[in-house]
């Protein structure tokens, strides 16, 4: 029964966690994009920014991480036979890397909060790709343990993602574009008119 427990709230941890990672970063995409904006603009959504990434860090993403990890700590103790298996070797060497990733997330916090961070707004979409991929790898080893599918089906679903993150990918630079055209016909308008 503990068991069960363990694992019910390791999910929920899993959830909360990864909500707050990919907002997260989608934040710090915001907050550099608005670099671009005019003043007072410009300092007016940094400052929000910053204080909606301590927030979503502190209270949302980093406490996801301590319930998963507590949550695991509790599973491992309940079956510790567990520690055996290749699939778990397998899962901790990918969580050490989110673990990692949610690290360098908050030094990022941190650099923004200080107008030092180098990314940009390009960059950062491609970095919050990453967590997407550790969760498929981890969610898949947990689920499938140590007999991971080759079949057709698995390559079937595994296509689809890509295909749709493709798309996602696709259907965001087309709005970024249609965003610089309209900012660049705006820009135009007054010095025709002039
Ligand atoms: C902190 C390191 C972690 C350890 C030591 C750990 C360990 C475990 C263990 C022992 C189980 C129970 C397996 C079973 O009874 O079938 C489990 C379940 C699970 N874990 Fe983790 N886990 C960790 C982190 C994560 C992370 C980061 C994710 C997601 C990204 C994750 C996703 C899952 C899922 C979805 C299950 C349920 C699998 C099922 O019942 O079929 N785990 N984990």
């Amino acid at each position: 029964m503990a068991y069960s427990w363990f694992k019910a709230f390791h999910i929920i941890g899993i959830v909360v966690w990864f909500a707050g990672l990919f907002y997260l970063v989608r934040l710090f995409i915001y907050h550099v994009e608005a670099n671009q904006e005019p003043e007072p603009a410009r300092t007016i959504l940094k400052n929000q920014y910053q204080i909606m990434e301590k927030r979503l860090y502190h209270i949302i993403t980093t406490p996801g991480m301590l319930v998963t990890v507590a949550m695991a700590i509790g599973l491992l103790s309940t079956e510790p036979e567990v520690l055996k298996e290749g699939w778990l070797h397998f899962k901790l060497l990918f969580v050490a890397i989110l673990l990692g990733y949610h690290h360098y997330c908050g030094r990022l916090m941190k650099k923004l909060a200080a107008d030092e961070c180098r990314w940009s707004g390009q960059q950062l979409r491609a970095l919050n790709e990453a967590p997407t991929v550790m969760l498929v790898v981890i969610v898949l080893l947990a689920v499938f343990k140590n007999n991971l599918p080759t079949d057709i089906t698995a390559w079937a679903i595994f296509g689809m993602i890509i295909l749709m993150a493709v798309t996602i990918q696709l259907y965001a630079k087309k709005r970024r574009l249609d965003k610089e055209k309209l900012i660049a016909q705006i820009g135009q308008v007054p010095q025709e008119q002039s």
